[in-house]
């Protein structure tokens, strides 16, 4: 467990032909940052969203106090910084600042931003090293973790991308602390996932205060995020191209995904995945494979944190259209990871339309 004085260390391994690296949780993780940068780099770009822009020019010049050609490069908040135009602008400011294959790139703040700065990390001279500091529980648990790196489309939901993993992860827990309550708890939707998939003594600590869940100064946050990531590293650490064991992080997904381009990509994602949790859930209990008791416990937890459980019924058929183009399905075979039982995942292929209408009904409003 961390302390303030000690991080804790959890390491992934590197698959694919990647380097392994490490996740550090703690407080006053930056110190760290030279380390990993190394000492090849001559340039660092920091990648960081507007709400961060103080955080990242005191990153900037840091940096630049240790010797680096150091360049900010700001980003819309949220999904707004995941598309083509974005990622354009950000090789425009590398291609500027004259960045070589040597130099590095550093990505500040949520899921977005670290998906976008891994994306970009990843296609600039066909990849450069690029190092994640999270600044949101979601960031910290699962977006930073794992080398899925990306942008959205039109069509769909990271539908562009490139798997990029990074040097190395700094959480630093005390970012959390200016995180508005509902990006918090939007998070707390993949902590219940790794709880439903791998390690349910998560979902034990959140029901046994889920008001305290909501929270950063909650008792049990840092060992939440830690058993979060770990779920997470195991699983990148033996599928990082998810062949196949990889596909279990993508529990509640399918439906998400669709949601979230149906929106726009205006709902928060952690948001549309406890949608898509409580609809995958219900998925297993009608296809048989899912008991009463864990099905139900679903929407118990989802709930008591303040997630979403429901979803407009008449946009079924637009939903139903987008899950096809999902990216775990296999020509016109629909898939979706359900569970056998707690702590079960498997997946379940070319569901019965009725069965997947029924699941749908019990979420749909
Ligand atoms: N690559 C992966 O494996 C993976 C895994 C899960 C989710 N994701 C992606 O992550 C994204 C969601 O990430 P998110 O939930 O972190 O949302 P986000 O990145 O959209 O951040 C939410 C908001 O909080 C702001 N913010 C970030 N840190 C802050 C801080 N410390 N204080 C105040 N404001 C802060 C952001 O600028 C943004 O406006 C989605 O695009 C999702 O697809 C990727
Ligand atoms: O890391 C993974 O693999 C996941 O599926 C984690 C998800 O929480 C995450 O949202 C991921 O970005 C989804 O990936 P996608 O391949 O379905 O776009
Ligand atoms: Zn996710």
């Amino acid at each position: 467990m961390t302390t303030e004085q000690t991080p804790t260390r959890i390491h992934v391994g590197g698959t694919a032909g990647t380097d392994p690296y490490e996740v550090l949780v703690g407080r006053q993780l930056l110190g760290e940052l030279p380390g990993l940068i190394g000492d090849q780099a001559k340039r660092v770009a920091v990648i960081h969203p507007e709400a961060l822009a103080e955080t990242g020019e005191a990153l900037r010049q840091d940096l630049a106090d240790q010797g680096y050609e150091a360049v900010a490069i700001q980003v819309p908040n949220a999904e707004e910084a995941k598309t083509a135009e974005v990622a354009a602008y950000c090789w425009k400011a590398l291609g500027q600042s004259g960045f070589t294959r040597s130099d590095v790139i550093v990505g500040v703040g949520g899921g977005a931003s670290t998906d976008l700065a891994g994306f970009v990390a990843a296609t600039w001279l066909r990849g450069v090293r690029w190092i994640a500091v999270p600044t949101t529980v979601l960031g910290m648990v699962d977006a930073a973790v794992g080398g899925k790196t990306g942008i959205n489309t039109a069509e769909g939901k990271n539908l562009v991308g490139a798997f990029h993993p990074p040097a190395g992860v700094l959480c630093d827990l005390a970012a959390l602390d200016s995180l508005p309550v509902n990006d918090y708890v939007s998070g707390l939707a993949e902590i219940i996932k790794a709880g439903f998939i791998a390690d349910p003594a998560i979902l034990e600590l959140i029901e046994a205060d889920p008001e305290a869940a909501r929270t950063p100064a909650g008792a049990h946050t840092a060992e939440l995020i830690e058993r979060s990531i770990r779920v997470k590293a195991e699983v990148v650490s033996g599928d990082l191209k998810e062949a196949g064991l990889r596909e279990i992080l993508n529990y509640g997904h399918t439906l998400a995904h669709a949601i979230e381009k149906n929106e726009r990509y205006k709902w928060r994602h952690g948001a549309a995945v406890s949608v898509g949790m409580h609809f995958a859930a219900e998925l297993g209990r009608l296809a048989g494979r899912l008991d009463d008791a864990t099905a139900d416990r679903h929407r118990t937890v989802l709930e008591s944190v303040g997630l979403p459980l429901t979803y407009r019924y008449d946009q079924w058929p637009k939903l139903l259209e987008t899950m096809k183009v999902d990216k775990k399905s296999r020509g016109d075979l629909l898939r979706f990871i359900v569970l056998d039982g707690l702590g079960k995942p498997t997946v379940l292929e070319g569901p019965d339309p009725a069965v997947l209408l029924a699941a749908f009904g019990e979420v749909g409003q």
